[in-house]
């Protein structure tokens, strides 16, 4: 199957200076792709550039085969490729309902049907948050939170989904439980692409992983794989 977003060689980085030195994968459509990597690896460099919010210096973004290296953030979204920030991902003074419903009308068109539906999917996947729908989102756990961040994201039904270290700032069992939520939004059929610090949990939730040291790939393999590479864990991930 042709892939859903692909990287083609991309150079990227601040000002004159690259962090990615010429970085290509790609995402099959449904499947889940986990960017691991040491700390200052370019892991947020290569997120900004998938989600369009810095443009690389060199090499493409594409998308279903179309080239969108050119498209903003914005563009990208109504694309389909929704995004979860590690942080300020949601409004925390309104409701998390509210949160729900400003996830659908920044993107999709439709009436109050169509919300309703998009609601009774997205709440039908996070139970969790149902009986917080009018509270206000500030006042969650961080686990609660990120689930109604993902929430809104996927409200109006996007193809892709990228997260950014959706377990930063969780307990471990936090963390854990909050990726026993992405493995669920998984199965939904939407497209992952995540980075992530916690290697164990994040290569567990995932189909596929690509360790990323010093701006270049150094594996991408199947994510059962890379847990049970020793030498890859030791040499660059790490004890977590
Ligand atoms: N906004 C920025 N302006 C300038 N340099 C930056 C910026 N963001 C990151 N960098 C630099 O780019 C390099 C890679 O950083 P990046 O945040 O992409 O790595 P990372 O793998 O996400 O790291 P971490 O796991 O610590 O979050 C680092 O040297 C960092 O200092």
């Amino acid at each position: 199957m042709s892939a859903e977003l692909r990287l083609d060689n991309i150079v990227a980085g601040y000002g004159a200076r690259a962090v990615l030195h010429g970085v290509s994968l790609d995402v099959a459509p449904g499947s889940s792709l986990v960017v691991v990597g040491p700390n200052g690896s370019g892991k947020s460099t290569l997120m900004r550039v998938v989600t369009g919010l810095i443009r690389p210096q060199s090499g493409r973004v594409l998308w279903d085969g179309r080239d969108i290296t050119a498209i903003d953030a914005p563009g990208r979204a109504r694309l389909g490729l929704g995004y979860v920030p590690q942080e300020a991902n949601v409004f925390r003074n309104l409701s998390v309902l509210d949160n729900l419903k400003l996830g659908h009308e920044f993107i999709a068109s439709g009436g109050a049907k169509a919300l309703r539906q998009r609601l009774d999917a997205v709440l039908a996947l996070f139970p969790e948050i149902v009986p917080k729908l009018n509270v206000a989102a500030g006042l969650l756990s961080g686990g609660q939170r990120q689930m109604v961040a993902m929430g809104a994201a996927l409200m109006p039904s996007p193809r892709l989904l990228a997260l950014d270290e959706p377990s930063a700032g969780l307990s471990p069992l936090n963390a854990s439980r909050l990726f026993e939520v992405v493995q669920r939004v998984a199965q939904t059929g939407v497209t992952l692409f995540m980075i992530e610090q916690n290697t164990r949990l994040g290569l567990a939730a995932a189909d596929q992983g690509l360790v990323l040291v010093a701006g270049q790939v150094k594996a991408r393999a199947p994510s059962q794989e890379l847990l049970a590479n020793g030498q890859l864990q030791s040499l660059y991930l790490g004890a977590h």
